[in-house]
C-alpha cells in the first residue's frame, strides 16, 4: 500500500535533507568529492534495532515509516549491511504515494564475503523486475571476486548475471581483514554517480560509521525512537570507543548539533548533524 507523509512534518525534516545539488554552497556539505551521507535508523528506548541478530523487528509506526520513505525519495542511494539484506529481505525502494518511479534510490549492500545469496526471489530483485525500484549494487572484497572469476559457473557469476539483467551487479572495493574503509565505500559510490546515500543499518554498519575516526563522514542523522524496550540480546547501536583515554571525566563525547525533535505519532524523530 502506498504511504503518505504530511507536508507539515516534511517541512520540519527539510533542513536535514541532502541539497538538490551536492555542490550547492548553501548546503553545509562542502565536500563534493564524496556523497552526502545521512545516517538513519529506528531504535527502541534501549538503543536496539532488532530483538536479536537476524530478526526483523518493526519499530517505526506508520508516520515515522512514511518519513523513512520520504528520506528515500530524497537520496540517490540506500545502504545496508549484508546481515540486514539476509535477515529482512528488504525492498529498499520508495513506496510513497506519487513517488517518481524514474528516481528510485539505488540499493547498496556491503557484502565483503559475498554471503548474500541474492536470487530472482529476493524482494529487491522482484521490486526492480516490477519497475518499482532498482536492482542492488553489492560491494564486495576484491579477492572474493578474483577467486570466483576462474569458475565460469560460480554462484557469484550467476548472481552477477541475474543482477545485470536489471541494472545491478557486484563491484569490488579494497578490504582489510574483510572490512571496508568508509572512505573507499564512499569513493566507490561517487564513481557510480551517487550524490547522496542514506545508511539504514544494521548494527554493525551503523556502529562502524559512528566510530570516532569516521564521524566526519556523516552529514545528517535522522533517528526514529519508538516507545518500547527490546531487552538484552538485541542488535544495539553503541559504537566502539577508539581512543583509550575517553572514559575520563574531562572527555566530551560526540553530540549532535542543530538538533530538532519531531513527534510522529507515538514515535519521536531526532534530527541533527555530527
Ligand atoms: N531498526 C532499524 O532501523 C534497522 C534494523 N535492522 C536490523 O539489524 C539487524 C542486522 O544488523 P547486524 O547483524 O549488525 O548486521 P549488518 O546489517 O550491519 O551487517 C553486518 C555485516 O555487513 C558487513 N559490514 C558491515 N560493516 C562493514 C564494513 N565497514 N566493511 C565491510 N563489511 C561490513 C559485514 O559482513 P561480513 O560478516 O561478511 O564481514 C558485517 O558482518 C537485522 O536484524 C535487521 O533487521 C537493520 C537495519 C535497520
Ligand atoms: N525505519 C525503519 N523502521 C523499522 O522499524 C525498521 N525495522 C527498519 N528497517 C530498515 O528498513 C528496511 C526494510 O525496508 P523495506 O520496507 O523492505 O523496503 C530494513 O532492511 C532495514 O534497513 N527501518
Amino acid at each position: 500500500m502506498a504511504l503518505s507523509f504530511p507536508a507539515g512534518l516534511a517541512a520540519q525534516i527539510a533542513p536535514y535533507l541532502p541539497p538538490a545539488s551536492s555542490s550547492s554552497p548553501s548546503s553545509g556539505h562542502e565536500d563534493a568529492s564524496r556523497p552526502f551521507v545521512t545516517l538513519t535508523f529506528a531504535t527502541s528506548l534501549d538503543a536496539s534495532l532488532a530483538l536479536a541478530p537476524g530478526v526483523q523487528t518493526h519499530l517505526s509506526g506508520p508516520l515515522s515509516k512514511a518519513m523513512t520513505h520520504h528520506l528515500r525519495a530524497h537520496h540517490s542511494a540506500i545502504l545496508v549491511g549484508v546481515s540486514t539484506a539476509v535477515a529482512d529481505d528488504p525492498g529498499l525502494n520508495c513506496r510513497l504515494e506519487g513517488a517518481d518511479l524514474a528516481r528510485q534510490p539505488l540499493p547498496i549492500v556491503l557484502d565483503p564475503h559475498a554471503r548474500w545469496e541474492v536470487s530472482e526471489n529476493s524482494r529487491v530483485v522482484q521490486t526492480a523486475k516490477n519497475g518499482k525500484g532498482r536492482a542492488p549494487i553489492i560491494l564486495t572484497a576484491r579477492d572474493v571476486v578474483a577467486k570466483n572469476d576462474i569458475h565460469d559457473d560460480s554462484s557469484i557469476l550467476q548472481r552477477q548475471r541475474l543482477l545485470e539483467q536489471y541494472g545491478g551487479g557486484y563491484i569490488t572495493v579494497p578490504a582489510r581483514d574483510g572490512r571496508f574503509r568508509w572512505e573507499d565505500v564512499l569513493a566507490a559510490l561517487q564513481r557510480l554517480g551517487v550524490r547522496s546515500v542514506m545508511v539504514e543499518g544494521g548494527g554493525r554498519v551503523i556502529n562502524s560509521l559512528l566510530e570516532e575516526e569516521q564521524q566526519g563522514l556523516v552529514d545528517a542523522v535522522v533517528v526514529t525512537i519508538a516507545p518500547t524496550w527490546l531487552g538484552q540480546g538485541g542488535v544495539v547501536v553503541s559504537p566502539q570507543r577508539t581512543t583509550t583515554a575517553t572514559a575520563t571525566a574531562g572527555f566530551v563525547p560526540p553530540r549532535l548539533r542543530d538538533v530538532t525533535w519531531v513527534p510522529m505519532g507515538e514515535d519521536v524523530v531526532v534530527c541533527g548533524r555530527l
